[in-house]
């Protein structure tokens, strides 16, 4: 059992992880119940595998629930899906003090979070993360968003939960592609400012991705914490170091426009190729060394993440994937500030990157 605080004054929070925490719900969640009700938001899947284990831990605590289930994937994060869960909370009477629970994968969470941020201009709401992404990333940090036809996440809100509930048991039903989706959020803590971490990714991703208990409790307690600390120091992404979190999103956001936010690439598989392509880019520009670049694609290669462009089913010029990074929410005067690496675990953000080298280094890439 582990809880992690993220201190943020008055918006302060418990990330809670308990193997089986879901079966005892109704009891860590009831301070939040503050009318004895919850409503619930989640998709059909997870309404299948984990909701029968909160809706049965509510109803022995005697808390009265509402559930509203989503279609599942990516593309739920849609306005249309934002006012389906605003109307629906609407109808159910939801107060201000009212808590709202997310139930499920990244897509739920910041679907539910906006939504939250957005009804009566703020009720609580509480994560409980079911997926690796979820739990590692997502759920905690208070980014919330929909996609638009312009770009991905680029309407939502930072608005924190009240508290966030993390049982790694639930992910024993969630899909292999999945679990490697998660895992490639996780492999970025230990890129960005954890080597000692990326070396144990070595070591035991295996295991956690063969859903070994130990392995992903301690993967998910040390990104929890990392992610706390970073947003902790910079909750709105205003000083540079919440940027961080973003290192292989620049290219994996472009790379997710260009496969039109499907199923052919999960958001955890663009970063992933999206990682190896920063680390390579750096390399190019001598900045980090080349070994390290090879290091990080092979370990993704064996997490059976995709690494290139081609391996991410994208086929299209530096040009087109640059046009899709002009939408960056990092972009600033005209400039887009980089994420690079001068190594493992030395990740820095650079706001001299020029544009056209970026162009010509993808389509360098695309011969791999
Ligand atoms: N707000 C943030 O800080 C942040 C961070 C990282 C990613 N994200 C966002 O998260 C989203 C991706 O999240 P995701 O990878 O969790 O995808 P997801 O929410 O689409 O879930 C992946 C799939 O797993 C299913 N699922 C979820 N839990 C399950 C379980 N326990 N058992 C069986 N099936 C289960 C879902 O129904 C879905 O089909 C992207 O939209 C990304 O932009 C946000
Ligand atoms: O919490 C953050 O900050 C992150 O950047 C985490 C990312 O993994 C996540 O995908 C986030 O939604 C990306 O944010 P965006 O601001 O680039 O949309
Ligand atoms: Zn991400």
């Amino acid at each position: 059992m582990t809880d992690v605080r993220v201190a943020l004054g008055e918006r302060s929070y418990d990330v809670h992880v308990e193997a089986g925490a879901l079966d005892r719900a109704g009891e860590l969640l009831k301070p939040f119940a503050k009318r004895g009700r919850f409503v619930v938001v989640t998709d059909e899947n997870v309404a299948r595998d984990q909701w029968p284990r909160l809706s049965a831990s509510l109803d022995a605590t005697g808390i009265a629930h509402a559930i509203e289930i989503l279609p599942a994937g990516e593309s739920t994060k849609s306005w249309a899906n934002l006012a389906r869960v605003t109307d629906r909370l609407l109808e159910e009477g939801v107060e201000r003090s009212d808590t709202v629970i997310a139930l499920g994968g990244g897509v739920i969470g910041d679907l539910v979070g906006f939504a939250a941020s957005m009804l009566k201009r703020g009720c609580n709401f509480v994560q409980v993360p079911t997926t690796l992404l979820a739990q590692v990333d997502s759920s905690v940090g208070g980014k919330t968003a929909i996609n638009t036809k312009a770009g991905k996440n680029l309407i939502g809100a930072f608005y924190q939960p009240v508290h966030v509930l993390i049982d790694p048991t639930t992910l024993d039903t969630l899909g292999r592609r999945e679990v490697g989706a998660g895992y490639a959020e996780v492999v970025k803590y230990g890129l960005i400012d954890d080597p000692a971490f990326f070396d144990w990714c070595e070591v035991n991703g295996p295991a956690l991705l063969d859903g070994e208990a130990q392995a992903r409790e301690h993967a998910i307690a040390t990104s929890v914490a990392a992610k706390a600390r970073i947003v902790g120091e910079d909750e709105r992404e205003t000083s540079g170091t919440r940027a961080l979190l973003n290192l292989g999103h620049t290219f994996g956001h472009a790379l997710e426009a260009e496969t039109g936010f499907s199923d052919v690439l999960l958001h955890g598989e663009a970063v992933a190729a999206g990682m190896a392509l920063a680390f390579r880019f750096s390399a190019s520009l001598g900045l980090c060394p080349a070994a390290d670049a090879d290091r990080v694609t092979a370990h993704l290669r064996a997490a059976q993440l995709p690494a290139t462009l081609r391996e991410a089913h994208v086929d299209t010029t530096g040009a087109a994937l640059v046009a899709h990074m002009l939408h960056d929410k990092k972009m600033e005067g005209g400039r887009l500030p980089f994420l690079l690496a001068r190594g493992i675990g030395q990740t820095f953000l650079d706001k001299q990157v020029d544009l056209g080298a970026v162009e010509r280094f993808l389509d360098s890439e695309r011969a791999l």
